[in-house]
């Protein structure tokens, strides 16, 4: 894919964004970016250097807890998104999130996707059925689960209670997908697993994918941002920030020389 060729429009916009957690520590500096629709784009960086701080801004996740701000503009389908008008349920749920450690509910493999589906959506309990199905289905798991669908979520192993997460982030129907470091708790089989299904997750959402793991961002992102102290010092194909980054940092970052 070259740069003339990506006709996908851009999903997410953002504008001169500063995060800061407290009124003295700041840790975002006048990010910008363009996250296009449609496309894996993931974001790497040494730790610390603000990637999920980024993240966690579309989906204005950051407002639970107190004193934390972030200025600037996240334009989503080009309506900025830390507007105080914004709807922030609707947000949640159009922007999912999945986390580093997999987060299922307490309750049944069934009821963890039907959640999403009782909070947003009127639905008859057999329409809930399909579409748990259907979920399951989209989050390569049904054919593990389909016989277990009333056993706990927290009885099923690491790897497929990362995919039940990710069934229950699809049950809201988003439009973008946040990972947070998705396959750092799992082992290298389940991330493998993980990485397909977050292949196939493109076709439907946007996905933007925070990792430590280079090959994982070189085998599975169109785009990747390269993070440093609250900065993005280079936003490129991934193709481009693997073979010939123009910043010296990126390279030295990517051949392992710091992180
Ligand atoms: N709750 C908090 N209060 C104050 N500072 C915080 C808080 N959470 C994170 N930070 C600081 O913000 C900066 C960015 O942290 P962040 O977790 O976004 O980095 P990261 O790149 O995701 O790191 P990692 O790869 O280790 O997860 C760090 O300097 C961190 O110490």
């Amino acid at each position: 894919m070259n740069a003339e060729a990506d006709h996908s429009p851009v999903k997410i916009s953002v504008r001169n964004l500063n995060f800061f957690y407290t009124k003295a520590v700041q840790s975002l500096f006048d990010n910008n970016l363009d996250i296009r629709a449609n496309r894996i784009t993931a974001v790497i960086g040494p730790s610390g250097c603000g990637k999920s701080t980024h993240l966690r801004v579309y989906n204005r996740i950051f407002e639970l807890y107190r004193g934390q701000r972030a200025d600037g503009q996240v334009l989503i389908d080009g309506r900025n998104i830390l507007d105080p008008a914004v709807d922030v349920l609707e947000l949640r749920r159009k922007v999912g999130m999945i986390f580093q450690k997999p987060t299922p509910f307490p309750m049944s493999v069934f009821d963890n996707v039907a959640y999403p589906m009782r909070l947003h959506f009127k639905l008859s309990r057999s329409e809930i059925a399909d579409r748990v199905e259907a979920a399951l289905k989209g989050a390569s798991l049904w054919d593990e689960v389909k016989d277990k669908l009333k056993k706990s979520g927290l009885a099923l192993s690491g790897g497929q209670q990362q995919r039940l997460c990710i069934a229950r982030a699809i049950a809201a129907e988003p439009e973008i997908l946040l990972m947070d470091e998705p396959t750092s708790a799992v082992d290298p089989v389940a991330t493998l697993k993980i990485e397909d299904l977050v292949l196939e997750l493109r076709e439907k959402f946007t996905v933007v994918i925070v990792t430590h793991n280079m090959q994982q961002a070189s085998r599975i992102s169109d785009y990747t941002a390269f993070f440093y102290k609250g900065r993005i010092v280079e936003y490129d194909r991934t193709e481009k920030i693997f073979t010939n980054p123009s910043e010296k940092k990126t390279e030295e970052y990517i051949t392992g020389r710091f992180g």
